[in-house]
């Protein structure tokens, strides 16, 4: 039977393609950052200019499709998951990365009806690792199929996560708390790439056994998340029990031994949802 979505996957690869080229020729040119929530919540035009190219193309070509777009979002578009076909895009995840070209930048689209993800596009544009998952059919990288790694033992394995944005001293206080109880279990290592993105096709690689945060957006792990369970990987809340991509909490794993073993060391906490009404203003 002929896949309902194939045409929107297809587009999604190719738009992620022409993203990359433009964050790669942008890394040429002088970046003029500027900031968002907080001083190290960075923004640039290129983050702007990619959604969209993005989203116009994608609104040309489907034009009853829905959007949450990070960028969009930042400038008052509401961040609601419907039924509807939605495009949860980060136009640049790991925008620090790219404002220090430090080499790990990624274009992440995610495509999700009836709030299920049905495929996810990950595109490592510095590293040209184009990263894809269709819910049900695997995941891949430069179309060689993914498979998670297949250790058990916590204490041989490599652990990604991310110190976020946030500044907050209480939030930071569990961030170091939970980063000492992995390290300490102990880990052969501890890693980040700098993008939730690319930390979670990691762990579809089987480089890393499992990525943990909490802080992140659902546009940093909505592609992410189908890429690690297409590759046989299991997602998690941080508390235990099912992930929920709004929440702003996650753990991917290999296995569901290893994220049960994390769960056991996060000090968690509950950022504001994404979906969050907006704060009433008097
Ligand atoms: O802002 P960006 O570059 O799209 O997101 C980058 C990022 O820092 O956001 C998450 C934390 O909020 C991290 O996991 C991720 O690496
Ligand atoms: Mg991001
Ligand atoms: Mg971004």
């Amino acid at each position: 039977m002929a896949d309902l979505w194939q045409d929107a996957m297809d587009h999604a690869v190719a738009i992620a393609r022409r993203a990359g080229e433009v964050v790669r020729e942008a890394l040429q040119d002088d970046r003029k950052v500027m900031t968002k929530s907080s001083s190290v919540d960075l923004v640039t035009q290129t983050d702007q200019k990619v959604e969209q190219l993005i989203i116009q193309s994608v609104k040309y070509k489907f034009p009853t499709h829905s959007f949450i777009g990070e960028e969009s979002v930042a400038a008052g578009e509401p961040c609601v998951l419907t039924d509807r076909p939605t495009w949860i895009i980060d136009p640049i995840d790991g925008t620090t990365n790219f404002v220090h070209a430090f080499p790990f930048v990624a274009i992440s689209i995610g495509f999700s009806v009836n709030k299920q993800i049905e495929f996810g596009v990950i595109y490592s544009c510095l590293e040209d690792k184009m990263y894809t998952a269709r819910r049900g059919k695997g995941a891949f990288c430069n179309g060689e199929p993914l498979q998670v790694s297949d250790r058990e033992d916590i204490k041989q394995s490599i652990i990604a996560t991310e110190f976020g944005s946030s500044r907050d001293p209480e939030a930071v206080e569990k961030i170091f708390s939970s980063l000492r109880n992995v390290l300490c279990i102990p880990v052969h290592g501890v890693r980040g790439a700098g993008t939730a993105a690319i930390n979670m096709c990691h762990v579809a690689s089987g480089c890393v056994e499992a990525y943990y945060e909490i802080g992140i957006h659902v546009w940093d792990v909505a592609a992410g998340s189908l890429v690690v369970s297409e590759a046989g990987g299991v997602l998690m809340d941080v508390e235990g029990g099912a992930v929920d991509l709004m929440s702003r909490r996650i753990v991917a794993a290999n296995s569901r031994t290893i994220a049960e073993r994390i769960v056991k060391q996060i000090d968690s906490f509950s950022p504001l949802r994404d979906d969050a009404p907006p704060p009433q203003t008097l």
